[in-house]
């Protein structure tokens, strides 16, 4: 199905409840017999401060949902809001500065400037945009993240952990009005990885952010409040409180049998925030 981005306005939640939201939301790459449906009239709505884990098989869409929400990426057909914004149809000059002055990302890779210290990195976003923090935000950030001690060092002087906080300060610093992360945990191990998911977990409860994951992990989307399933482009299922092992078990549904991570991983991603301090 591919709906058309004349559709009438979604009947949704009040805007104040929900952060970003998508209606009719179909993406392809290509043209003609190569053509890929990697979205396929996706109907969305991310609630506002809730954490939300977005999960599905390899090629089933997650990624292109998250750039696509985000304005990273433009989109075939249907309609894309942040907020009470309608990103679909803004010019690029206009993503870039909403991207800017509205959205957190947190990527595997955490992209930090090796020859800047922790705090620069931190502040550097707000830094190009000409923006001045809020210190008392970016106080509770760096206290929350437990980063105090380490502001002065650069990334290579930090654990693996330890930069992905630092990435995740960054990614809260402009108290963004949503926070994407694609697989944060992704190049960690299993003890960083859950720091990371007890920090974006608590950046949720404490600091009343809005996180939206994408994670092939079912450890990491038990941290979450739901999880949305993708399959073939689709959202086709989704499920409030998960637990690991709930997760896993969907997940083997659409996935004949064989999900990405194994169940040992999957229990291991469970286990409970880390202690702090390396
Ligand atoms: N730039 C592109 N050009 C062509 N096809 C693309 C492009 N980006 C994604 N696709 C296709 O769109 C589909 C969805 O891709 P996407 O990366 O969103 O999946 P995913 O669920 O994030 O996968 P993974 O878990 O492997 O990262 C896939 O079939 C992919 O091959």
């Amino acid at each position: 199905m591919s709906p058309s981005a004349a559709q009438p306005a979604p009947d949704l939640a009040p805007a104040d409840g929900v952060a970003a939201r998508a209606r009719g939301l179909t993406k392809a790459y290509g043209s003609g017999e190569t053509t890929v449906l990697a979205l396929d009239s996706v109907d969305v709505g991310i609630v506002r401060g809730r954490f939300t884990a977005v999960m599905g098989p390899s090629g089933s869409g997650k990624s292109t949902l998250m750039h696509c929400l985000a304005g990273l990426d433009t989109v075939s057909a249907g309609q894309v809001w942040l907020g009470d914004t309608e990103i679909t149809g803004l010019k690029e000059r206009e993503l870039t500065r909403l991207r800017r002055d509205r959205i957190g990302f947190m990527f595997q890779s955490f992209n930090l400037i090796p020859t800047l210290n922790a705090l620069e990195n931190i502040t550097l976003p707000m830094d190009i945009a000409g923006q001045k923090p809020d210190q008392k935000w970016l106080d509770q950030v760096i206290d929350t993240l437990g980063l105090r001690n380490r502001l002065k060092h650069r990334p290579s002087q930090l654990s693996g952990g330890q930069q992905q906080r630092v990435a995740c300060a960054r990614a809260l610093a402009s108290r963004p009005e949503l926070i994407f992360a694609d697989e944060p945990t992704g190049n960690l191990d299993s003890r960083a990885g859950l720091e990371v998911l007890a920090f974006l977990r608590e950046a949720v409860d404490s600091l009343g952010q809005t996180v939206v994951m994408v994670t092939h992990d079912p450890g990491a989307a038990a941290h979450s409040d739901l999880v949305l399933f993708l399959a073939d482009g689709r959202i086709v299922d989704e499920m409030g409180q998960p637990t690991a092992e709930a997760v896993l078990e969907r997940m083997r549904l659409f996935t004949g049998g064989s999900p990405q991570v194994s169940d040992a991983d999957a229990v291991r991603g469970q286990a409970g925030p880390a202690t702090e301090e390396d």
